[in-house]
């Protein structure tokens, strides 16, 4: 929730600045530009359809053609023979007509082994096909010689042109490995293709505009993706050696169709900044030299320029603002692994290049299909029609879908190599069929806006920022007292845990000790039996009385029956003895001569017993109490540490 109402917050500053920036272009409300305006210069109306300058300049070239409404312009280009072509003197089938641009494509007539497969395979025959522009760009000496200039004067500039009434467009170069795409897109250094020259041209325009009016300011962002391996790769992010690559994801927007999630767009505004981040994407490219083309790209390359042109009516007080996306796009080559001789890496590239272009060419079927051109945007038909139409079977198709069926004006670019029959003749097939796609494109254009209305706008997006300033302070401050009531409560549970285990601890120590009690108490009352036992039971003291018995003096019965009575009330005499009388004469110890040396022997061993037993209930009292005491302390400890509900007054 937090995070999204940052987001919230970025976009309505992003808002503001825009707003900000169409203020400081109002002359009225920045009077250092604009207060010295004369009349005729605040007449000037929008020139966001600022038409082509070399248009204006009635220098179109001769290749340029009419706007063919609705439909996907095709042109084809074929390229000049590469050094291993010459090397093994390979013949040109392609024949271009300049008037009628059509494009033939002749039966070979060699021994080419390029053309093997398709000789053994099936009839050859010549095949013809018309399309908007066909491009000679096969020997510099001819006269219809196509430059990279002239292809841009044809095609790219007319472009720019839509995009500058608020079109989006999108213009796609197709072809077999090693037939020119990337030159005639990207070109060179020297001979900069399709991409650098819009670049230029749309600052050119952008300059040229500026200095016609200042009611007018442009907001010029790009980005650059490639789709490899059916992922799609942010080209403007730098590569981190040794590290996994990280591929964006695709989502769909109800209002501008499939996206790249999180893709980096850049404001640039110059041509200079614009031509670096271009060299920055195009060195992440992915690009591996094959058998067919030693720089051939194993990527689907997409360079998208979005233009912003808002404009300040001074006579209306209007503000309006259009907005257009240019796609460029340098597709992969299709390629077949026997000719390319790819293995590994190479091999997987390459069915995947093939895997996306065959589904790009089921969706051109499908778009030029004639059914599909009857189904009307919104009707049952189109929503029966273009659930058939297969964007969705693979990532590229999934991405053009605005571009080849949608609001865009497109042009596929279809590149040739001069001798390779059975490969020309699919591109050229695939060109002719999508010569078939119309497309819906719409002025991408904002309703228009009065300064009042303008001043409303701002008032209300200040507003929100202040009650999403109070929000998200309100956010934070809540966040930090989580945070503190958590470390508080993780700070209690630790000393919890520690009371825990110390009562543990000390529950050990108690057991311990009451077991040791126990078995001592056991020991003295095994001690004590055996004392009360061996009362009952003397153990004949005197062995010598015994024997003088013996021999023949009587009376003993009686003495012995004497020890037997007072045996039965030995615990009487001990507890006689507790009483401290002495007068019993058994206390004093006295040995007087009148007193017979057995009852003398035997009254000791009782006072001995006596004393003996005294102790043995003295230390059995103590240990009692000793026991009793600690046991009431554990009990109490044990209730102290329970919480109040549960404690018990065990005693
Ligand atoms: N019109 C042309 N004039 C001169 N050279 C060209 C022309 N078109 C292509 N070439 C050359 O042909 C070679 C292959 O071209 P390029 O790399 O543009 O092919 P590609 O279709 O992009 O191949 P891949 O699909 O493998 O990337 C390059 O050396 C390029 O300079």
């Amino acid at each position: 929730m937090f995070s999204n109402l940052e987001r919230r917050f970025r976009d309505v500053i992003a808002d503001i600045n825009e707003t900000l920036i169409g203020i400081s272009l109002d002359p009225r409300l920045m009077p250092n530009s604009a207060g010295h305006l004369d009349v005729a210069q605040r007449s000037v109306r929008s020139c966001a359809s600022t038409p082509s300058l070399r248009s204006r300049d009635g220098t179109v070239p001769p290749h340029a053609r009419t706007d063919p409404g609705g439909n996907v312009r095709v042109v084809v280009r074929v390229r000049a023979f590469l050094p291993r072509e010459i090397e093994r003197d390979a013949e040109c089938l392609i024949h271009m007509d300049p008037v009628s641009q059509q494009t033939t494509l002749l039966v070979p007539t060699d021994n080419d082994p390029a053309n093997a497969r398709a000789r053994s395979r099936k009839v050859m025959e010549e095949k013809s096909f018309t399309f908007d522009n066909s491009f000679w760009s096969h020997d510099t000496e001819d006269e219809h010689y196509a430059t990279q200039e002239d292809v841009y004067d044809s095609l790219g500039e007319e472009f720019l042109d839509h995009n500058f009434e608020g079109y989006h467009t999108c213009i796609f170069a197709y072809g077999q490995t090693g037939s020119g795409k990337s030159y005639t897109m990207m070109g060179t250094p020297d001979h900069p293709g399709l991409i650098p020259r819009t670049c230029e041209d749309l600052f050119e325009r952008i300059a040229a505009a500026q200095e016609e009016t200042p009611n007018i300011s442009y907001n010029v962002r790009v980005s650059y993706f490639e789709v490899y391996n059916e992922h799609v790769r942010d080209l403007l992010v730098p590569v981190v050696p040794h590290q996994a690559p990280y591929y964006l994801k695709i989502r769909e927007s109800p209002t501008e169709g499939p996206y790249v999630k999180d893709l980096t767009e850049v404001p640039v505004r110059s041509l200079h900044e614009i031509l670096r981040y271009m060299r920055i994407g195009d060195n992440n490219r992915t690009v591996a030299s094959t058998k067919m083309n030693d720089t051939s790209s194993r990527s689907h390359a997409v360079f998208t320029i979005m233009l912003k042109q808002i404009h300040h009516d001074l006579e209306t007080d209007e503000t309006t603002e259009r907005s257009s996306r240019i796609r460029l796009v340098d597709l992969a080559g299709s390629e077949r692994a026997k000719s390319t001789e790819a293995t590994g890496a190479r091999l997987r590239e390459g069915s995947n290049i093939n895997k996306s272009l065959t589904t790009l060419g089921r969706v051109i079927a499908a778009l030029a299909d004639p059914k599909q051109q009857r189904a009307r945007p919104g009707s049952s038909a189109a929503r029966k029609d273009t659930s058939v139409v297969p964007y969705r079977d693979s990532i590229l198709t999934w991405l053009l879908k605005d571009s080849l069926g949608g609001n865009s004006k497109t042009a596929m670019i279809a590149c040739i190599a001069p001798s390779d029959y059975e490969e020309t003749l699919s591109t050229l097939r695939y060109a002719d069929q999508a010569k078939r796609i119309r497309t819906r494109a719409v002025v991408n254009q904002v309703d228009s806006i009065s300064t009042a209305e303008r001043d409303a706008q701002i008032a209300a997006m200040a507003d929100e920022i202040r009650q999403l300033q109070l929000v998200v302070g309100d956010s934070r401050r809540r966040e930090k007292d989580a945070r503190e009531a958590e470390e508080k409560l993780e700070e209690y549970q630790a000393r919890v845990r520690g009371l825990q285990q110390a009562m543990e601890e000390r529950t050990l120590v108690a057991e311990g000790k009451i077991r040791s009690l126990q078995t001592e108490n056991d020991a003295l009352r095994l001690h004590l039996k055996l004392a009360l036992e061996s009362l009952r039971n003397p153990i004949p003291a005197f062995t010598i009385r015994e024997e003088e018995e013996a021999e023949g003096a009587d009376g003993t019965d009686e003495n012995s029956g004497d020890a037997k009575k007072g045996d039965g009330n030995d615990v009487d005499a001990v507890h006689n003895d507790d009483d401290g009388d002495d007068d019993d004469g058994y206390a004093s110890g006295g040995t007087g001569p009148e007193e017979p040396p057995e009852q003398v022997g035997y009254e000791r061993h009782a006072d001995d017993m006596h004393e003996y037993m005294s102790g043995l209930l003295r230390d059995l009292g103590m240990f009692r109490r000793k026991i009793g005491d600690d046991k009431t302390r554990f009990v109490d400890e044990l209730s102290r540490r329970r919480p109040l509900g549960e404690r018990t007054n065990i005693i």
